[in-house]
């Protein structure tokens, strides 16, 4: 069992974001086009839709967004059914993103203003259905962008370390560079960020874009990606003691924990349009391997072990990848900072999944 001094540490730190600014309406002038005034004011707040927002991400960052526009500000949305708790906390409905008339629909019916676009199918996943995976990250987000600029919304469209491939500098990786991935999840991506790219300095659109890390979450599962392991090895570490890792030991890759992902996207989200030099950042928290991390639960868990099984789909994937991203115009531009580092992140993780087995065996 955890000491209660870690898990009181654990809580305050969770409890401990850093309150959103507001953000003033802003028009600016780029390459003679004005882009769309869609930032909040207090008395303006932001109607915002979430695409996928069922996936790993979504129902955190709509729980965030909801605490500072309000509950009923914030629509997720996704192809499956929500769990009751999802249900229960705030609006939800079904919206494909391979249908533009029901996109268009929702977005004027409840007077979208933001998109958060997540519906994605991912890297391990996409290798195993690239006709899906087309269709979902290349169809669906050509229909997010045509409504996005079709109704003046500010839309933010989450890229990925897999936009990069294995001609890219790897360590650190920087914002423009080589860019030839080997996947159909980060050629789809690479896509995304040149046409939301190209719309913004076309159209005015208000395109935001930011490259995540592997994203850690204790709450929520991950959707079929090559870092997954990254949030089984602690469920693993807590249940039986043990993880079957499928990557090889020594496989470097950029992470981060999922608080400080949803604060980045909110802190960007709520940007000056003024302040933004470029519409694609990448963010960077932590990097490691499987053997740092099992050494670092094994700090805590001192009996874990850990076998090694790479997958030869998610290791070629892996191999590909940076091992850490250069972030210093994230960081310049609009004030990015992660909070969280490897210790900091697995006391966390092992406080949150260690607590949450203990009140679902209450119930
Ligand atoms: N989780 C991570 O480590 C990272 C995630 N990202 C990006 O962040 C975004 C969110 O990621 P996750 O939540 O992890 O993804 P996820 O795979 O967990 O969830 C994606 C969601 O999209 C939904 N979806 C699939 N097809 C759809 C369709 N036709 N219409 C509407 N929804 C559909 C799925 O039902 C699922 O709930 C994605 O764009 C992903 O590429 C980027 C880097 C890292
Ligand atoms: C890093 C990502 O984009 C995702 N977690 C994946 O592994 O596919």
């Amino acid at each position: 069992m955890m000491p209660v001094v870690q898990l009181l540490r654990a809580a305050l730190k969770h409890a401990g974001n850093r309150p959103p600014r507001c953000v003033m309406q802003t028009t600016s002038a780029v390459h003679g086009v004005r882009t769309h005034a869609s930032s909040c004011t207090d008395g303006d707040k932001p109607k915002v839709l979430i695409t996928g927002g069922l996936g790993q991400l979504g129902v955190g960052l709509a729980k965030s967004l909801r605490r500072r526009f309000g509950k009923f500000n914030v629509i997720l949305s996704d192809i499956r059914k929500p769990p009751n708790h999802v249900y229960n906390n705030g609006p939800f409905i079904f919206s494909d993103i391979l249908d533009y008339k029901n996109l268009r629909e929702i977005v004027v019916n409840n007077n979208i203003s933001w998109l958060v676009h997540y519906s994605a199918v991912l890297s391990a996943v996409g290798e195993h259905n690239v006709a899906l995976a087309k269709e979902v990250n290349i169809t669906g987000f050509h229909n997010i962008l045509d409504i996005a600029n079709e109704h003046g919304l500010r839309v933010f469209v989450p890229s990925t370390i897999g936009a990069f491939g294995p001609s890219s500098p790897k360590d650190p990786t920087p914002d423009l560079c080589v860019q030839r991935p080997r996947t159909i999840y980060g050629v789809s991506k690479v896509h995304a960020e040149l046409m939301g790219e190209y719309y913004h300095q076309r159209y005015g659109l208000d395109f935001r874009c930011l490259r995540y890390p592997g994203i850690i979450s204790a709450d929520s599962q991950p959707g079929g990606g090559t870092t997954d392991y990254a949030v089984q090895i602690f469920h693993a570490a807590v249940k039986s003691g043990h993880f079957k890792c499928n990557l090889r030991s020594d496989t470097r890759l950029p992470m981060m924990y999922i608080d400080d992902c949803i604060r980045a996207t909110m802190e960007f989200l709520e940007a000056p349009d003024d302040v933004l030099v470029s519409r694609t950042y990448n963010i960077n928290a932590m990097s490691f391997t499987p053997q740092d991390l099992t050494c670092e639960i094994q700090k805590v868990l001192s009996d874990f072990k850990v076998t090694y099984n790479a997958d030869p789909v998610r290791q070629a994937i892996a191999d590909g990848w940076p091992k850490a991203l250069e972030d210093s115009a994230a960081r310049q531009d609009w004030g990015w900072k992660h909070e969280y580092d490897l210790p900091q992140l697995v006391q966390t993780m092992l406080t949150h999944i260690t607590l949450g087995n203990k009140l679902a065996r209450a119930f």
